[in-house]
């Protein structure tokens, strides 16, 4: 945290040599100016190179060295979903991951037993629990915190105990946020999925203002905000570009231009738009 000191000149005189007085005297009170990143974070999930291989139960694409080229490419930190149906990350790419990653792991989770215990195993520096429904395609909404806030404050506290920064994946509601407040997570993630999936530019302008009204009550409630799901090169900006968010988690749209101009460009073009954002 850094704290600047805002200097207000009053008026003292001194003699100098010369004939003018210099006006000078300084009252400092201490300002403390809570630091922007200098850019977005950029939280690369890389689940979908894991579809590619699964697809055909081959040992390739290796989900760590993918992690590891887009690191170098810029992204902040990886984040892998590990699904309780196992449909693309497994077991043995989280271990692995965690022995391998310079930078950082966000484990995606449900809430439950068994995740919790993996995940304080592990001991990624982030997790980040989600919805899951077996037959769904993807993640469909933001977890219901506010209808089983004892169990996700449970999960909380004992993801805390073990030295894990956990963060809710939640819809940009205010009934969610302070749910999520009272829960004790440092940190909540605002589901762009709804922003994603507008039809059109009226809609997706409204989501984008839903959104943002989430991440200012998010910091309201003091809490880090990220958001993340559907983003991809043509809608990622304006979410950028909202004050005050922490890191945006992007996977689906990086892996699927990686296959057009490889991961490393694939990365490097979404970091670049968030920092120009
Ligand atoms: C929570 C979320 O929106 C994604 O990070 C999640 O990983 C989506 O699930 P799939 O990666 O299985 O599509
Ligand atoms: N939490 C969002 C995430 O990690 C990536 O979601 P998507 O970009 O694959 O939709």
């Amino acid at each position: 945290m850094f704290s600047f000191f805002r200097c207000q000149l009053s008026t003292i005189n001194c003699q100098l040599p010369i004939a003018f007085s210099v006006i000078i005297s300084v009252h400092f009170q201490p300002t403390v100016l809570i630091p922007m990143p200098s850019s977005v974070l950029l939280g690369v999930n890389i689940d979908h190179i894991a579809t590619l291989r699964q697809a055909r139960g081959t040992r390739y694409p290796e989900p760590v060295q993918a992690a590891l080229v887009a690191e170098q490419a810029g992204a902040d930190g990886i984040t892998v979903h590990l699904r309780e149906d196992r449909r693309h990350i497994q077991d043995r790419d989280v271990e692995l991951l965690a022995q391998t990653l310079q930078t950082r792991m966000n484990l995606e989770m449900a809430a439950t037993e068994e995740m919790v215990g993996i995940a304080r195993r592990i001991g990624p520096a982030h997790c980040c629990l989600v919805p899951e429904k077996r037959e769904e395609l993807t993640t469909e909404g933001g977890l219901d915190v506010a209808a089983n806030e004892a169990w996700i404050k449970a999960c909380c506290d004992r993801l805390g105990e073990a030295g894990i920064e956990v963060s809710l994946f939640i819809d940009a509601d205010a009934t969610q946020i302070e749910a999520a407040r009272r829960c004790g997570a440092p940190a909540i993630e605002i589901h762009t999925g709804h922003y994603a999936d507008a039809t059109n530019e009226a809609a997706r302008l409204a989501e984008l203002e839903r959104v943002r009204e989430g991440v200012a009550l998010g910091l309201n409630a003091g809490l880090i905000v990220n958001a993340g799901h559907g983003l991809h090169y043509h809608n990622t900006r304006d979410i950028a570009a909202i004050p005050g968010i922490n890191e945006l988690n992007i996977g689906h749209a990086i892996i699927a231009q990686a296959v057009i101009s490889g991961l490393h460009e694939a990365v490097r073009e979404m970091r670049e738009i968030i920092k120009n954002s």
